[in-house]
């Protein structure tokens, strides 16, 4: 098997027996799971079961009590360069226009340096493919919410990532921006030939964008932990009323009645 094959075989991200805690209390325990190259995994629980602290310890930005986590094969004991994040609050640099903004995301520690045209071409790029050309020269405060969240999605895509890491990136919008938002995302995942870790307490919104859902759950006073796995191969675009997409609906309610 060729080198170029075999990498391609290694997932983009990999973790065994994670667990993390504030003290003594364990906020998550046991989690293992991978995400593959391209594909989309909705990381999905209840309010404070601890999906934004894993999507941390996975990012490599909370380091595990135990376990381990592994980016394209490699151990990950910080943020990687090829990883981006994407945060419920598009967190824009007031005093920088969308360009600058979207160029600022490859400013950032360790990333390759780039030459000036091929800098330019991807922040445009990453730009038109959120629909801002219009506004590139516009500041966060001349934006809406929606908007704004679209810049940071360019600023994470501009850095041509292998995975994105997003954290309940939709949830401040309104529900018709929020469903053109999952679109959108999805859309660029595919395009990007990137692969996505999407936390999300919504389960619509995973049935509509995942490739996989994991159910993180916790009892009162227990950890977090993995407790069912569902692979969607519903055809896309997916209808929220379609047939299949309830039936996982109802699934997907009754085991997370089941872990609570
Ligand atoms: N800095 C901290 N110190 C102590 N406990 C914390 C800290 N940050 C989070 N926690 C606790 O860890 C648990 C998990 O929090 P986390 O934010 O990961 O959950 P979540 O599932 O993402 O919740 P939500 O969906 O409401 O954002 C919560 O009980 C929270 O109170």
């Amino acid at each position: 098997m060729t080198a170029a094959v075999s990498a391609t075989l290694v997932p983009a991200l990999e973790a065994h027996d994670l667990r993390f805690g504030y003290g003594e209390r364990a906020v998550f325990d046991g989690v293992g799971l991978s995400v593959g190259r391209r594909e989309i995994v909705c990381l999905l629980g209840g309010s404070g079961c601890g999906k934004s602290t894993l999507l941390r310890t996975l990012a490599g930005l909370a380091a595990p009590q135990q376990g381990t986590v592994s980016f394209l094969g490699q151990p990950l004991r910080a943020p990687h360069p090829r990883a981006a994040l994407v945060f419920q609050q598009p967190s824009l640099l007031p005093w920088l226009d969308v360009t600058a903004n979207v160029g600022f995301g490859l400013d950032f520690a360790r990333q390759p340096a780039t030459d000036k045209a091929t800098r330019a071409r991807r922040i445009a790029e990453a730009i038109d493919a959120v629909g801002l050309t219009p506004f590139a020269h516009a500041y966060p405060a001349q934006l809406s919410g929606g908007q704004a969240q679209r810049v940071a999605l360019a600023r994470a895509l501009a850095r041509e990532p292998e995975l994105l890491f997003a954290d309940e990136p939709f949830s401040a919008l309104d529900a018709v921006t929020r469903a053109g938002m999952q679109e959108l995302l999805v859309e660029l995942v595919h395009r990007w030939h990137t692969a996505a870790l999407l936390v999300t307490h919504d389960i619509d919104e995973a049935i509509l964008v995942a490739d996989r859902i994991l159910l993180l759950a916790s009892r009162p006073g227990a950890p977090g932990r993995l407790v069912r796995e569902w692979r969607v191969d519903i055809p896309r675009p997916r209808e929220q009323h379609g047939e299949a997409v309830v039936r996982l609906r109802l699934d997907i309610v009754a085991a997370l009645r089941a872990a609570a």
